[in-house]
């Protein structure tokens, strides 16, 4: 599954033990950037070039990932895959333009996602730490328990502002509900632009409540491939489809009576809203391929940055499923709307930098002061907590001044547009005039226009999409 996960660095200093990835694959150059870049990710890394040399890396190194390319010089990638699976190695296949077919036997034979060439490293590394999170949560629940405990340490809800404090107390009252009774927990739908915190508002709901040692399961629903969806949803048994060589049980069911958190939920197919639809009247689920139904317990929170309530009355989503999830609502503000919560975020974002490179203390001055809270902030926190990383990673002088926090050109350059039309603009019209703006600044470079409104890759590529926008 893809995900977008923020800060992968430190989503990779979250795990106890390094890891041993194995990167099968022949082109060479390619391979040495990957390993180096894993290594750098705090990975321990091994390179075989056939299947050949990795077969035995399999018995030296004992990899708990691979990468694996489908062509290779003594044959093809899936030969070792089941062999691989069997030995409990979680596979990623990468592979070239028009081996789509490839891709969709290799899942079937149970590998946990594919990537196809040319492959960013970043992006990457986001589908590494992204399955290796999803992995751990299906095959090893004390492990996932425990790692999700230190997360859910981790999690921090930064601001005072009333809109925070609310969202504070809705999450208190939900914990203490979720204490009170065995009943069904109540469904709960997070609003808000793209970086507001829904995520963070997510695991902080599942760290709060009684069950936060059970499983907390991600979904991104903008980024399972669709063809692959269902199963991966709702599991399969053994034989349910060609190359089912084994039952699997699907993400509903893995959240077991923990949390399932379906992120971009505007983005799931109608078919597939549907057969959603029915777990949560019925809350029952029941794998491709079998009869039986097993109860589904867990608690459900979805969040998206799209109108559902506009895409239903549109016929985009079902409306009968956007009144199921809105049981209870919570909306993020955007983070230019929270007062004084956008200097606490800055200085938090700094102070986290700060200690996580053992770096000494930096102060904005009354400059970037100004421009912290002056600036229109496209991408709400996230697009704050990597310009402000970066400043303080870059800025030699212990004062941080407006000008060595650059904040992005093109998005100001896109908010003044904004500001300076008299035409009544819609949060769509506004993010594709940002994301314009910054492919034109970025001379249509996707990755270079991601980092200027802080986002990854994968969320401008996915946003380009949504607003037919091609790359050139
Ligand atoms: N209130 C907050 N306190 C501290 N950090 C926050 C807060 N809100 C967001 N963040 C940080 O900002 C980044 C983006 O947050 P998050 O992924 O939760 O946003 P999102 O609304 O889910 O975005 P998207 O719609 O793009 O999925 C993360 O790094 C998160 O840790």
């Amino acid at each position: 599954m893809l995900s977008q996960i923020s800060s992968p660095d430190s989503q990779a200093t979250l795990l106890p033990v390094k890891k041993k990835i194995l990167l099968v694959e022949d082109e060479v150059l390619f391979a040495r950037a990957v390993v180096k870049r894993l290594q750098k990710a705090g990975f321990e890394c091994e390179h075989a070039e056939s299947l050949h040399d990795a077969k035995l890396l399999i018995k030296q190194f004992e990899p708990d990932m691979a990468l694996l390319d489908m062509r290779l010089p003594d044959g093809n990638g899936l030969d070792l895959l089941s062999d691989m699976i069997a030995k409990n190695i979680n596979v990623i296949v990468m592979t070239a333009f028009g081996e789509v077919t490839d891709a969709v036997n290799a899942i079937k034979l149970g590998a946990l996602d594919y990537l196809k060439k040319p492959i960013d490293l970043e992006e990457l590394l986001l589908i590494i730490q992204k399955n290796e999170k999803t992995t751990e949560l299906q095959t090893s629940l004390a492990y996932s328990r425990q790692r999700d405990a230190v997360i859910n340490e981790s999690i921090q809800l930064i601001g005072e502002s009333a809109a925070m404090q609310s969202v504070r107390q809705q999450i208190g009252r939900i914990a203490q509900l979720s204490s009170l009774s065995d009943a069904v927990p109540p469904t709960v739908l997070i609003t808000g632009e793209t970086g507001t915190g829904k995520d963070v508002v997510a695991r902080y709901l599942h760290a709060s409540c009684i069950n936060h040692d059970k499983p907390f399961v991600y979904i991104d629903c903008a980024s399972l491939p669709a063809e692959l969806m269902e199963s991966e949803l709702f599991g399969h048994e053994k034989g349910a489809f060609t190359n089912a060589v084994a039952s699997r049980p699907g993400l509903i069911e893995s959240a077991e009576d923990g949390t399932l958190f379906l992120d971009e939920i505007g983005e799931l197919p109608l078919g597939l809203q549907a057969k959603l639809l029915n777990v949560l009247e019925r809350r029952m689920v029941r794998r491709l391929g079998s009869t039986k139904e097993r109860p589904v317990l867990a608690r459900i929170i979805a969040a998206t940055n799209r109108d559902l309530y506009q895409m239903s009355s549109e016929g985009r989503f079902r409306s009968d499923l956007y009144y199921r999830l809105n049981v209870i609502t919570m909306q993020m503000p955007p983070v230019r709307n929270r007062g004084q919560d956008i200097l606490l975020l800055a200085n938090y974002f700094r102070q986290m930098t700060e200690k996580r490179y053992a770096l000494p203390h930096h102060e904005f001055d009354a400059s970037a002061l100004m421009a912290i809270q002056h600036y229109h902030w496209p991408g709400n926190v996230r697009e704050m907590r990597h310009q402000i990383s970066r400043a303080v990673l870059m800025c030699t002088q212990p004062v941080i001044s407006a000008q060595a926090l650059g904040l992005p050109q093109a998005s100001q350059v896109a908010v003044s547009a904004l500001g300076a039309s008299d035409a009544p603009m819609t949060l769509e019209d506004a993010e594709k005039a940002m994301l314009l703006s910054a492919l034109e600044q970025a001379r249509h470079n996707v990755s270079k226009a991601a980092r200027i409104l802080g986002i990854t890759r994968m969320t401008m590529r996915y946003r380009m999409d949504k607003h037919g926008i091609s790359s050139v």
